[in-house]
């Protein structure tokens, strides 16, 4: 019994230094993690009802769980594949795609459930923004990452 609860002590031990370490090497997720923590005790202050917060909280725990993830296949693909490989650059990007896709619920979440209680948007207001937000974010968030992604293959390439 007393082996059994080291074992476990021992893997939430092990787990949170995983998260530790994840947050040490990932700039992207260290700033996840800070507006999503931020968000997480701004949203108990806002006069939101269970219902909202669970929404709040389930976008702000799946993207730094997108996150984690993206950071376990480039770490695990940075093992194995120093050179540059298309292959490589196909599941990281993918990984990638990940949290964008969470990233984009969260925002939505956002408008919806903080645009009411901090700027008491209409419903149909709050709709018409997130049909923008939906058609212009990834249109942007992919432009950016494929122009980055360009210039990283050109200077692995050497610009052939
Ligand atoms: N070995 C590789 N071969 C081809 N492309 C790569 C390789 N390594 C990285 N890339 C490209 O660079 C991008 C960023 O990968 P990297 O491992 O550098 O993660 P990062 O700097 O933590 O970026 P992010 O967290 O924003 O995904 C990948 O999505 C991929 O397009």
């Amino acid at each position: 019994m007393q082996r059994d609860s080291n074992n476990i002590l021992k893997s939430f031990k092990n787990a949170f230094e995983g998260i530790e370490n994840a947050l040490k090497l990932e700039r992207n997720l260290k700033i996840h993690f800070f507006i999503g923590i931020v968000v997480a005790i701004f949203s108990l202050f806002l006069p939101l009802s269970a219902n909202d917060l669970l929404w709040i909280y389930f976008a702000i725990f799946s993207v730094i769980g997108a996150e984690l993830l993206n950071t376990v296949v480039e770490k695990f693909l940075d093992l194995f594949f120093k050179e540059y490989s298309e292959s490589v650059k196909l599941v990281k990007d993918i990984a990638a795609g990940v949290v964008l896709w969470y990233s984009l619920f969260s925002v939505v979440v956002g408008i919806l459930i903080l645009g009411k209680a901090l700027f008491s948007w209409e419903p149909s207001f709050a709709k018409f923004f997130v049909s923008g937000v939906l058609i212009f974010f990834p249109v942007i968030s992919f432009s950016m990452r494929r122009y980055r992604n360009d210039r990283q293959g050109d200077k692995s390439t050497g610009g052939r």
